[in-house]
């Protein structure tokens, strides 16, 4: 059996390199023959991933930070055969490692690598990109992208909710007009939410009824609000009880289409994603990642 550990040097504390005979040693053990690719640039970890599927491998272990998971994803999304996913997180947030309940501790992420327990996780279709996290379109969306490179170190997740809260209190809205399945919901909205697991910059409550597995992506519509009712919005996501909020729309749907006559930008796992309309859709159960047991 092959496995192809694709990791980058640029992650995190810059130490992916230190981990990789830790790595090939348990996959020894497991009996795989490893192959490693260190990435240079943008895309390297999608396109060592096609390979991957192309040439039969049984395993692709990403290692590095949410960045390096996304790419390799968008490198399996699309193949017949799609190898089983490893993944060891350096990165500073890694959302989809805590949604999956998998360590955040390198060694004990490759550890986990060990194991047999595999689960199937959905995977969001985004115009022609693929998501693992949480679409997002507003004021706060766009904070992520003012939040630099230092910040992030010095503060880590919190970085990216203090940016967020400052946005929110700005209580920028926009008309959106959202198809979802057989349905539509129309109104201005401080920000749309279109999550599939329940962690998002590192925090874990905001969007708690989403399952990595259940083939649906939940979404939450917050609409225009007053100040005092945005402080008790604050504290419903604080409490993870967003949903019940008076001013806030929450719904299920397996594909939607969002729209606004304003020129809003969307905000996808994190990265700067295309101007609306934007369109998605959830391929249910579509990779196989180990995963802790329970
Ligand atoms: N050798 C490299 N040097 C610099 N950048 C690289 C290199 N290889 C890949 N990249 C780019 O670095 C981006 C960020 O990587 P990644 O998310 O793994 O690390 P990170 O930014 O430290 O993590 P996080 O976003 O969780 O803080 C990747 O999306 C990729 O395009």
């Amino acid at each position: 059996m092959k496995a192809m550990i694709i990791a980058n040097p640029s992650s995190g504390k810059e130490n992916a390199l230190e981990y990789i005979e830790q790595i090939e040693a348990i996959l020894k053990e497991k009996g795989y023959d490893s192959t490693v690719k260190k990435t240079e640039k943008e895309l390297d970890a999608t396109n060592f991933c096609q390979d991957a599927c192309t040439s039969d491998f049984g395993l692709v272990v990403s290692l590095g930070g949410d960045g390096t998971l996304h790419e390799t994803i968008n490198g399996l999304v699309d193949q017949v055969h799609r190898p089983k996913l490893g993944i060891v997180p350096l990165g500073t947030v890694n959302d989809f490692a805590r949604a999956l309940n998998i360590p955040l501790d390198p060694d004990e992420a490759i550890s986990l690598l060990a194991s047999d327990n595999t689960k199937n996780v959905d995977i969001g279709k985004f115009n022609d990109r693929y998501f693992v996290n949480i679409v997002a379109v507003g004021a706060i969306a766009e904070a992520t992208y003012d939040v630099t490179p230092e910040q992030k170190t010095k503060l880590g997740p919190l970085a990216y909710v203090l940016e967020g809260l400052k946005e929110l209190t700005s209580n920028r809205t926009y008309p959106l007009t959202i198809e979802y399945d057989e349905k539509k919901w129309e109104g201005d909205s401080l920000l749309f939410l279109a999550a599939l697991t329940r962690s998002t910059g590192g925090f874990e409550k905001l969007t708690p009824e989403a399952r990595v597995d259940d083939g649906m992506l939940h979404c939450y519509v917050i609409k225009q609000v007053n100040m005092i009712r945005l402080a008790s919005i604050a504290t419903a996501i604080l409490r993870g009880e967003l949903k019940e909020e008076e001013d806030v729309e929450y719904f299920t749907a397996k594909r939607l289409k969002v729209s606004s006559q304003d020129p809003l930008v969307t905000n996808v796992d994190g990265e700067q994603g295309d101007q609306l309309p934007v369109e998605m859709e959830v391929k249910p159960s579509h990779i196989q990642v180990i995963v802790p047991e329970n």
